[in-house]
């Protein structure tokens, strides 16, 4: 950069600010504009999770049962981040959840409705959030697809005594093989000038992608790099275990599973039984990233870097539903927090996830300019998913805008509040 700023010292240097006893959280501090000599679209996003493991978008979805299962795992691997499937469910369950998540190759969202010929369809709720019902022989989705029913056709139609048979499309849905990625899928949508398509596994429909969410996909925000994909070409899962004797057995679950970064789900990381669980995963599963957590100081941070963690999650009473400081008066202003980790962490080349309490791009700015490699989020997002699609918007723009934000501090030699 050519720039050399003038010698007015106005603000306060990061240093100097976390460096008062005081601990702050993101909305306590805010950083002083500085100078702007590159594009927004300049600014490059893709960052990791742990060591190890990279993503094109530094956002990471919480292990919460509000959040993280395949639909969000499948959505934030297509976007170029990952999601951490929660442990609130059996190892079998949990592991075929991040199976699931790791078989798709689509961003979108549907739950397809299946009906034999000889049933009735009772009212328009029968289709679900879906816009087709499918109709087979044996009406799962494993039997020989016979035609479809359209919800417009449904209600178009005045006879509602009759089976679906009687006026299902006669023609059986086209269907392409589940491994299509969007730009494919919209190329047979075309070719068949046909409003959707089924996804078929193993002779099982998996999907249906209409040709509406193909254009609603199609029209977001771009993002900066491919879907985190890992080495084998599948999409990226990270998992959260705990520190038990039983949660080895589960790990084994999830490494079968394909895994590719587990993250130990605690209040509290500094503590015997995660220093343990550490080094039994870089023992037993080399290959494998661990992230440890979560921690707010120096000093626990420091504990889980000697024991070897990829990765540590920083955040203590952070979450927008977290009560650890009400019932543990435990915890750390999460700016605090991140700066302060992050500023030993970057030594080992661990990265750092922060952990809560994002509920705008200002806060995933801030806690990025802190130092942290990614930001994990568990409200923000949950609230999208329950309208299949906007999360991906969410996401997509809250990227975007996180790349104007970020745009603006990048110019920094040190940071200034
Ligand atoms: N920032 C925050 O406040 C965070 C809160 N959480 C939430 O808390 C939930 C669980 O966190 P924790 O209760 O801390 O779970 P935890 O599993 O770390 O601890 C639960 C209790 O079990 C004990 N324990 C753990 N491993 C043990 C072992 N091997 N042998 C004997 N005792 C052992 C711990 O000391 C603690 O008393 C997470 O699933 C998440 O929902 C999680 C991460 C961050
Ligand atoms: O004390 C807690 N009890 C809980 O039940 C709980 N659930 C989630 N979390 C933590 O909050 C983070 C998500 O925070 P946000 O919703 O603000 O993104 C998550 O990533 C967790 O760190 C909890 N903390
Ligand atoms: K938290």
């Amino acid at each position: 950069m050519d720039f050399t700023p003038p010698p007015i010292e106005d603000g306060f240097t990061a240093e100097k600010l976390f460096n008062q006893g005081f601990s702050y959280t993101y909305d306590d501090v805010i950083f002083l504009p500085h100078y702007i000599d590159f594009p927004a679209e300049a600014v490059n996003l893709s960052s990791r999770i742990s060591r190890n493991v990279p993503l094109s978008v530094p956002f990471v979805a919480s292990p919460m049962d509000t959040v993280s299962e395949s639909a969000m795992a499948a959505a934030m691997a297509s976007l170029g981040a990952i999601a951490v499937i929660h442990s609130n469910m059996s190892p079998s369950a949990q592991a075929a959840v991040i199976r699931s998540a790791k078989s798709r190759r689509v961003p979108i969202l549907s739950h397809p409705v299946f009906l034999p010929p000889s049933s009735y369809i009772d009212s328009p709720d029968d289709f679900a959030d879906s816009p087709y019902i499918l109709v087979t022989e044996s009406g799962d989705s494993k039997s020989k697809l016979l035609g479809y029913v359209s919800k417009e056709s449904y209600t178009n139609q005045n006879d509602k005594s009759l089976k679906v048979r009687d006026y299902m499309a006669p023609s059986a849905p086209i269907t392409v093989p589940w491994i299509h990625d969007l730009k494919e899928i919209d190329k047979v949508l075309e070719e068949k000038k046909t409003d959707f398509v089924g996804l078929l596994k193993d002779n099982e429909v998996v999907d249906v992608i209409t040709k509406d969410e193909v254009e609603r996909v199609k029209g977001y925000p771009k993002l900066a790099g491919p879907g985190s994909v890992s080495a084998d070409g599948e999409w990226m899962v990270g998992a959260a275990i705990g520190t038990r004797e039983q949660d080895k057995e589960r790990l084994e679950h999830l490494v079968k599973a394909g895994v590719n970064v587990v993250i130990l789900d605690s209040s509290q990381g500094n503590s015997s039984y995660q220093l343990e669980m550490i080094k039994y995963v870089k023992k037993v599963y080399p290959e494998l990233d661990v992230v440890g957590g979560n921690v707010v100081t120096m000093y626990q941070a420091e504990n889980l870097i000697q024991a070897g963690v990829d990765g540590l999650r920083v955040g203590m009473g952070s979450g927008s539903i977290c009560t650890t400081q009400e019932v543990c008066a435990v915890g750390r202003g999460q700016a605090t927090a991140v700066y302060k980790v992050s500023s030993i962490a970057y030594k080992s080349g661990v990265p750092v996830i922060a952990d809560g309490g994002i509920s705008n791009s200002g806060h995933i700015v801030k806690a990025l300019s802190l130092g942290a490699s990614t930001v994990m989020m568990g409200s923000f997002l949950a609230g999208s998913t329950e309208a299949p699609g906007t999360f991906e918007y969410q996401v997509r723009t809250g990227a975007a805008q996180v790349e104007g934000g970020i745009h603006g501090l990048v110019s920094y030699e040190k940071k200034y509040f």
